[in-house]
């Protein structure tokens, strides 16, 4: 794959971001998250995205302890794991988070049955536990989907939406500054391993990134009901 030719600002996430806006653009500004932002979701919608998320955040848990241990092995940066074990918390507060959301919202959590796009999106995170899975090509994966939900539901607290009252809060747990802060931590973790991996590892992290936006994309597309 192309795209060797390194950015001097923003890294290679940077020329990535700028080569496949197309894709991330689908996966940062998909018809669900506008429709929050207009205030004309549907709320059937909205349950059925916090049902199969909440599936999702369980699987990505091993995911980031994967990371976590790529980290410990691979990396020559003592602060990457502290980054990466933060995001772990996050997550432990993400699971009560989706607990008590989905009790307000009336949405049983002990039964949702994991669509299609959801199972696809799981079985690629455990593609990645594999010790196979360099630490570069896992850490842009985890900083990428990180950086959908942050940039997606940023994008609906902006000044001028009309996101609903009820779905403020949903919004605030990715768009808010510090998970923003958080997000930019991976991206210049995963930048710095970019920076010095070979040209097969740049272009698995690549594939691995498209590989996310196009999980990414699917998923919301579940919120409609598709299957
Ligand atoms: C599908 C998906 N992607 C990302 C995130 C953010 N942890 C999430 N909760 N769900």
């Amino acid at each position: 794959m192309e795209g060797s030719s390194k950015d001097t600002d923003g890294g290679m996430i940077q020329t990535w971001l700028k080569k496949h806006l197309v894709n991330y653009t689908g996966a940062t500004r998909h018809p669900f998250i506008l429709s929050i932002r207009e205030g004309t979701v549907d709320l059937s919608s909205f349950k059925r995205w916090m049902g199969q998320d909440y599936i999702f955040v369980r699987a990505f848990v091993p995911f980031v302890a994967s990371v976590l241990l790529k980290a410990w092995k691979e990396s020559d940066d003592h602060s990457d794991m502290e980054v990466i074990l933060g995001g772990m918390a996050a997550l432990n507060d993400e699971i009560t988070w989706f607990k008590n959301e989905a009790s307000k919202w009336g949405v049983p959590l002990s039964n949702v049955v994991p669509q299609r796009a959801n199972q696809d999106y799981c079985r690629f995170l455990e593609s990645l536990l594999s010790s196979e899975v360099e630490y570069t090509v896992a850490i842009t994966a985890f900083w990428a989907i990180e950086a959908v939900y942050q940039e997606s539901f940023a994008f609906c607290l902006e000044d001028g939406s009309k996101t609903p009252e009820e779905l403020k809060e949903t919004c605030q747990r990715w768009g808010n500054v510090s998970f923003g802060q958080y997000c930019h931590l991976l991206q210049k973790i995963a930048n710095q391993c970019l920076e010095k991996a070979s040209d097969d590892v740049l272009s698995k992290a690549e594939v691995a990134l498209l590989h996310v936006l196009e999980h990414e994309v699917e998923f919301w597309n579940m919120s409609h009901g598709e299957i």
